[in-house]
């Protein structure tokens, strides 16, 4: 939690001021039941009006004086809370963009937008309050309590003992409701899974009509949210009635006792409302720093929240600047007895498996689902590092490239085509942000997009909506292998993103990389046998294992799995035809 503090760096000069101006505040606060008593006794008691007005017209004075401390200090803190959280958001922000994935995957993703939105606010509204309210408040009630004893040291007795119930009252509260706060910034990140799950699989909800079961289960989430808040607020709302009910004991007390002293001579009237007032000042003020306990504990709470995600370390470092050379007679990539267990999960995704592909050679993944195509093509751009044997690229062992360098080295496809706001231009620039539009059209060409860009108007400058909404699948998918085929990736991964395209389209697709792309390294992921077929080499997955590695013709004779899934999906005389 610590650390959170040196996002006040910048801001100290601000962070100072602001107490300090609260405090000045306090002053004058605590100087106005003495001018209120004077206006009684000598003012109102001996009919000295002059007297009146000039008392009159310090009362003005404080209250303008003190709203100008008061500003000032909302001024500072503002500004120095809302520093700390800019600065932290931006932290936080970079550094889950250096989280690898198995940290991601770990942490969640719902988990992480709740924390860089709203635990850096409730974060950012805990400094701003603590700055006005910390220092000034508990200032408040040891002066108010000093200064009654300047008036009756005797009574000043009663005061000690109503501030002693009213912080019982409070502290007693405060415990049973700061757990169920707790529990319910818990129910909000799950709200905010429940959202996001829905919002971004929409159609796929209205596909199996899940709405309804969709609905009940928000409801049920949000139900528990708002029985975590109604509980809190329901213990919480004893909090005035029950103060007050003390204060107004106090009063009375005061009033008793004090009364009696007004007639013995040794008070006055004005000094009894001026302990009146203080009393009030010590309720208000009490009040308040109840209320700057909720929101420090919540802040203290989404701290340790946002501080998690800041002490949470990238697992895959890698050498910042090395700059490898590639040995011109090694494999592009090599797997050697790789094998993968994701973090947490009990058996391995992949196991014992080993390849070679040389520079220039198309290399075919194919297998069921869930049969690690995906985790193995992964392990290449080191989005996960194999947990067992080792990946190399041109003879090096990926650890040992920067991640700069191997994402120069590698164009990735992945299986769910993300494209971003903006133009067609802007999204082909993303691997190479200083692309000619001959670069982007010969990619383009590649991917089978040429087309359709040219036909909208605008062509490379035609809009892309959020997620690329406004193209079809196909044309999403052929826009996302254009854009990994910009900078002319020396190693090109499609993780099944020719999977919306129809045959003629992906046969044409296959060729023109064949073509064109000379010399790069292609693997080819796909569930589909004819998308693989041609490729220099096979690689079939079962259950994470090598079930064949070889070419189309090697496999269907010597490999069960893949003959299976060639016979499932072509006739006979179509798999005897591409023998
Ligand atoms: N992030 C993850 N955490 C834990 N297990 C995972 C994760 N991703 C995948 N797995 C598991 O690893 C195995 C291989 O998954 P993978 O996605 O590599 O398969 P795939 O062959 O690409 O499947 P598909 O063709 O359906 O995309 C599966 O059993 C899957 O449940």
């Amino acid at each position: 939690m610590r650390r959170l503090f040196r996002y006040i760096r910048g801001y100290e000069k601000e962070t100072v001021i602001a107490p300090l101006f609260k405090m000045l505040e306090a002053c004058f606060e605590l100087l106005v039941p003495i001018v209120m008593a004077t206006i009684i006794d000598e003012g109102i008691k001996n009919s000295d009006v002059p007297l009146i007005w000039r008392q009159c017209g310090l009362l003005v004075l404080l209250a303008v004086v003190g709203m100008v401390c008061s500003l000032t200090a909302q001024y500072f803190a503002a500004k120095s809370a809302l520093g700390f959280g800019t600065a932290l958001r931006r932290d936080l922000f970079a550094h889950i963009d250096t989280l690898s994935y198995t940290e991601l995957d770990h942490i969640g993703t719902p988990t992480l937008v709740t924390r860089m939105t709203s635990d850096v606010n409730q974060v950012q509204n805990g400094l701003n309050m603590t700055l006005r309210l910390l220092l000034r408040c508990p200032f408040i009630v040891i002066g108010a309590i000093v200064m009654a004893f300047t008036i009756s040291p005797r009574l000043t007795l009663w005061f000690l003992l109503i501030t002693a119930v009213i912080s019982l009252i409070i502290y007693l509260i405060m415990r049973a409701t700061v757990p169920v706060y707790h529990k319910s910034q818990s129910a909000l990140d799950r709200v905010t899974l429940l959202t996001r799950e829905n919002y971004v699989g929409a159609r796929v909800v209205r596909a199996f009509s899940r709405q309804e079961d969709e609905m009940a289960d928000f409801a049920a989430t949000n139900d528990r949210l708002r029985d975590f808040q109604l509980a809190a607020g329901r213990i919480s709302a004893l909090m005035n009635p029950l103060t007050y009910l003390v204060v107004n004991l106090g009063v009375i007390a005061v009033l008793w006792y004090g009364g009696r002293e007004v007639d013995t001579g040794t008070l006055t009237q004005g000094e009894i409302t001026a302990l009146i007032n203080y009393l009030s000042q010590i309720l208000l003020n009490l009040l308040r720093v109840a209320d700057l306990v909720i929101v420090a504990t919540r802040a203290i709470a989404s701290a340790l929240r946002v501080t998690e995600v800041l002490n949470t370390t990238c697992t895959m470092p890698a050498p910042a600047t090395a700059e490898l050379e590639g040995d011109a007679a090694a494999s592009a990539v090599a797997f050697d007895r790789v094998g993968f267990t994701y973090s947490g999960a009990g058996a391995p995704s992949l196991e014992d498996i080993t390849l070679h592909a040389a520079p220039g050679q198309t290399i075919g993944v194919i297998g069921g689902t869930g049969s690690g195509k995906t985790t193995l093509i992964d392990l290449i751009p080191r989005f996960y590092d194999a947990t067992v044997g080792q990946v190399s690229l041109f003879g090096h062992n990926v650890r040992e490239y920067s991640f700069a360098q191997l994402r120069r080295l590698i164009g990735i496809v992945p299986q769910k085509a993300v494209l971003f706001t903006g133009t067609i231009r802007d999204n082909m620039r993303w691997a190479k942000p200083d692309a000619t539009d001959e670069e982007i059209w010969t990619a383009l060409e590649i991917a089978q997009a040429a087309d359709f860009v040219r036909a909208k108007p605008g062509g490379l400058d035609a809009p892309v909506e959020t997620a690329g909404r406004n193209f079809s699948g196909g044309q999403r998918q052929r826009l996302t292998i254009a854009r990994a085929l910009v900078p002319m990736p020396r190693i090109l991964i499609l993780d099944d993103s020719a999977s919306a395209l129809d045959y003629a389209t992906d046969a044409a697709l296959r060729a023109a990389i064949k073509e064109k792309t000379h010399g790069m390294t292609v693997f080819i992921v796909s569930q589909r046998a004819a998308s693989v077929q041609r490729a220099d080499q096979i690689l079939v997955l079962d259950d994470g294992k090598t079930a064949g590695l070889g070419t189309h013709a090697q496999l269907l004779k010597g490999c069960e799995v893949y003959r299976e899934i060639c016979l499932s999906q072509l006739s006979k005389e179509e798999v005897s035809r591409t023998l």
